[in-house]
């Protein structure tokens, strides 16, 4: 997993590179919003480390190379002892190499290995004076770091008094738990501040804040344990004694928490490939830790060994970082979905710019609920901080609000069920179709009712919702079964429309084959499919009898399409009986089935239409005898007469139906030299075929 470099052409791109990659890493230190991903700023200090090699006489003091926190932190309380970085290996091989090299400073094999998560905070020095809590520091430039005492008592894990009164120095990482980072960004929008992109910017600019009105939570975990000037001599020479798994389990029983407490707790390995495993296993639990993690840190478990090797001005040599690759990028809120769960749930769905987070390229991520979105301020063409971890569906974090142009707009939040139209409860974060579990068959049933399939006057999805909740209706069939009492016991359901119902359901049955499929709402079988595989089959029972093999024969069905159909039609077997039962028409009128064979042996071909052979598409506004015909109804008239509806022109085209106001298909046509008729031309052509 090593990123490209950025290519640096000469000295002043050089000079503006170091510029941008310190700027960067004061932001990133300090808890500032304005920082690039971390795979970003890695690519532009690997160019800088590959233009100093090659112009080793041109490196500018201020580079970022060699140096703790990119040379960008600072602070004026010295440290006892430096407090570094840690090198990366990114591979197996790299790691064995690293174990090699160390194995030849430190003269034999390591003996033993601790391993540890890399918890993805900012590193604190914490010094105990006789077991109180004293003084919290942070790494700064290594050398010196900033005074943060104030956080003390907001850091959970950091008693503010040991279990015996000794003066030491833990160091460890502070950070924010999942949890804590979303608890952080509520209370910290509530006060009108810009919520923080990830846990680990919100840790640090939580720590070194010093005057807010509120305090929220951080966690600390240990990973070092020094004495201090005034430490008991006794004490600070076992200090230096231990290994390194032992004075984790010493702070551990001073009371200070360390990766013990977790699913991925330090342990120790006495070879590599011990290690590697080790290694693999934290990698598979990291997308369930309540904690961010950016790798494994491996030391030289044993004092000796750790003092054998030594340190160089950036990072000590007995330890490395094996890096996990990176989970989270900036990328781009394109637009918002509002998706309809089983349940009635309806959770808004993040379109993003397409981005590549550790080998997968990330289109849609989670905004979890409305109030999320509104705590985050996001809108859309936001620049937003995406979140994956293994395989739990990506996250999307803050705004970047540094980047934003002005032309973000709002995200709206839909009004009524974008699945079934009916009221919205927002009494919870999560929003819940009103309809709950039956969002779906009203969804289903207002569909069918629709004016493209049995198109039943009357039945519009507050009706729906009336029989649905009155339990008048489990399924489409029951419709056909309602009485007009039934009918005038619903409110608002007088005499009249009570009889205009049952006559519109009447009337209902009666429509062809092609639209009680359609009204079926089989994925994959839309309104001119459905004519297509209707006027194929010609009844309900070819359709059935039919396999996949069968049903490819309909154009524009393929290999993936078909079984998807058939699995469905069986399963809604019991629900097409009834409506068969119910006396609703399974036959498509003037079609013939494919192996109409007669007795004597020929085939019986369908007759022809004026259309046979012909593709038209009808564009513009229909007039005459066409008024009132829908384009679905249109598309209807030209199949019935032989013909083949489109819906876009092109070279195969033969004919376009241009009406009033036709633009581009027209124009199109022309350009084709397609022939073209008004829609009183196209009638005359097809009187036969209108009813
Ligand atoms: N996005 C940006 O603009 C930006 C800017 C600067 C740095 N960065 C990122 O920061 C990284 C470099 O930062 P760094 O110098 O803090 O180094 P680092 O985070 O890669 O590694 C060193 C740190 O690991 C931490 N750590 C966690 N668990 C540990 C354990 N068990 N034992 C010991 N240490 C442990 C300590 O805080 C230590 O200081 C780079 O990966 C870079 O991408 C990003
Ligand atoms: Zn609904």
């Amino acid at each position: 997993m090593t990123t490209p470099v950025v290519q640096i052409v000469d000295a002043a791109a050089y000079a503006q590179a170091v510029e941008d990659a310190v700027k960067a890493a004061a932001a990133y230190y300090a808890g500032g919003t304005s920082t690039p991903d971390d795979d970003a700023y890695d690519r532009l200090v690997r160019g800088i480390t590959a233009w100093e090699a090659d112009h080793p006489d041109q490196v500018l003091p201020d580079s970022p190379t060699g140096k703790v926190a990119g040379g960008a932190a600072e602070g004026d309380v010295p440290h006892t002892v430096a407090m570094l970085s840690l090198d990366n290996v990114f591979s197996p091989e790299q790691f064995a190499a690293w174990t090699a090299s160390l194995a030849r400073r430190i003269g034999h094999e390591t003996e033993r290995f601790s391993v540890e998560p890399k918890l993805d905070g900012l590193a604190i020095a914490a010094r105990y004076t006789q077991g109180r809590l004293t003084r919290l520091i942070t790494r700064g430039d290594g050398i010196a770091g900033e005074d943060v005492s104030h956080a003390i008592g907001t850091i959970e894990g950091l008693p503010d008094e040991l279990a015996e009164p000794v003066t030491v120095e833990v160091r460890g990482e502070v950070l924010m738990t999942t949890a804590q980072f979303e608890h952080a960004n509520a209370v910290r929008t509530a006060h009108g501040g810009q919520p923080f992109a990830t846990p680990r910017n919100a840790a640090a600019g939580t720590l070194r804040a010093k005057d807010r009105l509120y305090t929220v939570p951080m966690t600390f975990f240990g990973y070092g344990l020094l004495p201090l000037a005034d430490t008991e001599p006794v004490l600070a020479a076992r200090l230096g004694e231990l290994a390194h798994s032992d004075l984790m389990a010493l702070a551990g029983e001073l009371g200070v928490n360390t990766t013990a407490s977790t699913a991925v707790p330090g342990i120790t390995a006495t070879t590599t490939e011990g290690v590697l495993a080790r290694v693999r296993e934290i990698a598979a639990l990291r997308a369930e830790l309540p904690f961010g993690i950016d790798g494994i840190v491996i030391k030289a478990d044993l004092a000796a060994d750790q003092q054998a090797a030594g340190s160089g001005s950036r990072a000590p040599r007995w330890a490395i970082a094996y890096k996990l690759p990176a989970v989270e990028k900036i990328t781009r809120l394109l637009e918002v979905e509002w998706n309809v769960g089983r349940t009635g749930i309806i959770a808004p769905r993040g379109v993003l710019e397409p981005v590549e987070i550790d080998g997968s390229t990330i289109t849609y991520a989670t905004l979890h609920n409305p109030a999320d979105i509104t705590r985050r301020d996001l809108r859309l063409g936001d620049h937003v901080m995406v979140h994956r971890a293994g395989d739990v569906i990506p996250r999307i974090g803050a705004p970047v609000a540094h980047l934003r142009t002005g032309a973000e707009q709002p995200i709206e939040f839909p009004q009524v069920c974008p699945r079934c139209g009916s009221g919205i409860d927002t009494s919870e974060e999560r929003w819940r179709c009103e309809q709950g579990r039956n969002c779906h068959l009203v969804a289903s049933l207002s569909y069918a009712a629709g004016r493209d399939q049995l198109d039943i006057e009357g039945l519009g999805t507050t009706r729906v919702i009336q029989l649905v909740e009155a339990g008048l209706v489990t399924d489409l069939a029951d419709l056909f079964a309602l009485t007009r009492d039934q009918l005038l016991s619903l409110e608002r359901m007088a005499e009249t429309s009570s009889d205009n119902l049952l006559a519109a359901l009447a009337q209902a049955k009666t429509q062809p084959l092609s639209r009680v499929l359609c009204a079926l709402g089989v994925r994959g079988t839309g309104r001119s499919m459905s004519r297509r595989i209707a006027r194929h089959f010609a009844t309900m029972d070819n359709i059935r009898a039919a396999d996949a093999d069968a049903l490819q024969e309909v154009e524009g069905i393929g290999a993936e399409k078909a079984p998807s159909i058939v699995a469905e039609l069986a399963e809604i077997t019991p629900l097409i009986d009834k409506l068969a039962a119910a006396g609703v028409n399974m036959t498509e009128p003037g079609a013939t089935p494919p192996s109409a064979v007669a007795d004597n042996g020929t085939v019986t071909v369908p007759a022809a239409g004026p259309l046979t052979g012909m593709t038209v598409v009808v564009t513009g506004a229909m007039t005459g005898p066409l008024e009132q015909l829908s384009r679905n109804q249109m598309n209807e008239l030209i199949e019935r007469a032989g013909g083949r509806s489109s819906s876009s022109v092109s070279k195969k085209t033969t004919l376009v139906v241009a009406g009033d106001n036709a633009g581009s298909k027209r124009a199109k046509a022309e350009d084709l030299g397609i022939r073209l008729a008004t829609p009183d031309e196209f009638a005359a052509l097809v009187a036969d075929y209108l009813t």
